[in-house]
């Protein structure tokens, strides 16, 4: 196509939305309009299931439930009243604490303030807390917030030396749907026994965010936590950033949520309509259509140019491929879809891999996220009458046109500034997009069967070790692995048994190994 006709489809593909000041830029993802033509049905029909989903249906037939996250930022819309008091009575206990924690109402033991927040949570219950507060976190914040999302001992020290002096002044705060999470109950009994171990009381810091009589709420309770704020069921881990999980947290930094719900609120809005060309959510699901064949042939690479924006992919990471990432579509045929997620930032990545963009495996498309204004404040020139800003809007537009001439496509998303009513909307844009696209493809995007089999997994190697322990206690000699396995009835699982007594010798947890550790079988393992 030449720089003509390019233009021309530029405009013609151009959303903007005057409201909100975002544009979208599908015109380099090379369909035509024989293939928009071909979609109009499944858009039809994926239409009429967002309605049916934002009305109330049973839209996670799996586990029998609502999917109701597009009512937490405009409550009206909520299928019954009880639900709409319940998304509006969290939002103000939400704002209510918050502000408390900030006039020193609610303090610490023995201190007017809390300075801290020690998040505490996984997946959906850390990624968009994380996101929020990295793009959106004021210069001085009214806390300083810190995550611990992992059971990686490692990672839980460094966390909690970090805080140092002030674990007396933070608030813990710890978030799960379900309230059974491995790493997250891990992470909260570490952070106790910190607080502890410091004469710390842990539960006159501690608030838990989770759902109705799950695990957490339950310990919450009977240990008196300074607080519970509830989790509805209707809302899943990965799109719970607008709900008291991302709120909590967000209101605690100073973030306006009511700026954040309303830019979610019109991003809902302007994606309720029935028309491809006029609705963003569906000119995303169409180009994420086009490009991997309805199957995800292409992995989405998401490219913020801006700092703030670093933690976006990996927000999406999770939102994209737990929700489409299945085996099954929902007539029970084995499809295998998703779509692969990944990216950091520009323009930084153009110095990583960029160059595999431009010329390598042509196995992907680019969402690039323009942001237009550059700072507050004047720039300095760095050459003549160029700032550092124009630097990066110029490497933007390169890349965008040198891949292009590769015959690779793009999306460009543009936003005004990154504040809080655009990152709401741009949450809410890709969610819409997901939920669109799953009914594209015909499958379930809300639940995530995979993930329980890796969770199986990891318990049943835990029980393993308390056996493998066990045989070790009993033996008068040392043994060798298939000795272990023979003896528990484990033959089977000899690997699992060797990495299990290698991990706990190298942790000083009395198991000895002699031998040569090339060579597995010559392994004599004892306890001391
Ligand atoms: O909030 P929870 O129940 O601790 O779950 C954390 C995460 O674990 C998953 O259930 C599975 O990975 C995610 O969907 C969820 O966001």
């Amino acid at each position: 196509m030449d720089n003509a006709a390019l233009w021309q489809r530029y405009q013609d593909w151009l959303y903007y939305d005057q409201n909100l000041g975002f544009y979208l830029d599908v015109s380099r993802m090379r369909f035509d309009d024989a293939f928009v033509e071909k979609m109009r049905n499944k858009f039809a029909k994926a239409f009429r299931d967002m309605e049916a989903l934002e009305g109330g249906a049973i839209a996670n037939p799996d586990e029998d439930r609502m999917v109701g996250h597009y009512w937490l930022r405009d409550p009206d819309l909520a299928p019954t009243s009880e639900l709409k008091q319940e998304i509006i009575h969290a939002l103000e206990k939400v704002e209510t604490f918050a502000s408390k924690v900030h006039s020193g109402e609610i303090h610490p033991p023995d201190a007017e303030k809390f300075t801290d927040i020690l998040s505490i949570g996984i997946g959906g219950s850390a990624l968009g807390p994380q996101f929020v507060a990295q793009a959106l976190v004021p210069v001085n914040p009214p806390l300083n917030i810190h995550f611990s999302d992992n059971t990686d001992p490692t990672g839980i020290d460094k966390t909690i030396a970090k805080i140092g002096d002030r674990l007396k002044t933070t608030l813990v705060v710890v978030i799960s749907k379900s309230g059974g999470t491995p790493e997250t109950r891990n992470g909260m009994l570490e952070a106790k026994a910190a607080f502890e171990a410091r004469n710390l009381n842990f539960s006159a810091r501690a608030v838990a965010i989770t759902g109705y009589d799950s695990k957490l709420e339950n310990i919450a309770k009977s240990d008196r936590w300074l607080a519970t704020f509830p989790m509805h069921d209707w809302v899943g881990g990965r799109t719970s950033e607008l709900s008291v999980v991302g709120l909590l947290d967000a209101a605690l930094q100073g973030i306006n949520l009511r700026e954040l719900l309303e830019g979610a609120k019109a991003m809902d809005a302007t994606t309720r309509r029935h028309d491809l060309k006029t609705n963003p959510a569906a000119l995303l699901a169409l180009s994420w259509y086009y490009a991997g064949n309805g199957k995800g042939d292409k992995d989405m690479v998401v490219l913020p140019y801006k700092d703030s924006l670093l933690l976006f992919s990996r927000y999406l990471q999770q939102l994209v491929m737990e929700s489409l990432g299945k085996e099954k579509d929902l007539d029970g045929n084995i499809v295998h879809q998703g779509i692969a997620v990944y990216g950091n930032k520009g323009s930084t990545d153009q110095h990583a891999y960029v160059q595999q963009l431009r010329e390598g495996v042509p196995n992907f498309f680019i969402t690039f996220i323009e942001v237009l204004h550059d700072r507050e404040g004047t720039s300095i020139e760095v050459e003549p009458g160029v700032t550092s800003g124009d630097y990066l809007s110029g490497l933007l537009q390169g890349t965008r046109q040198a891949i292009y001439e590769n015959q690779r496509d793009s999306i460009t998303v543009t936003i005004p500034e990154v504040n809080p009513r655009m990152v709401g909307a741009l949450i809410a844009l890709y969610e819409r997009a997901v939920t669109l696209y799953a009914s594209l493809i015909n499958i379930n995007a809300y639940h995530q069967p995979g993930v329980e089999a890796g969770k199986k997994a990891a318990a049943s190697v835990l029980a393993l070790q308390n056996k493998v322990v066990d045989a070790l206690k009993r033996s008068t000699k040392p043994l060798a692995l298939v000795e272990i396995a023979d003896n528990i009835d484990a033959i089977a699982k000899i690997e699992a048994i060797y990495k299990i007594v290698r991990h706990l010798h190298s942790n000083h947890r009395g198991v000895q190994i002699e031998g040569n550790f090339a060579v597995p079988s010559s392994l004599k393992i004892s306890l001391q």
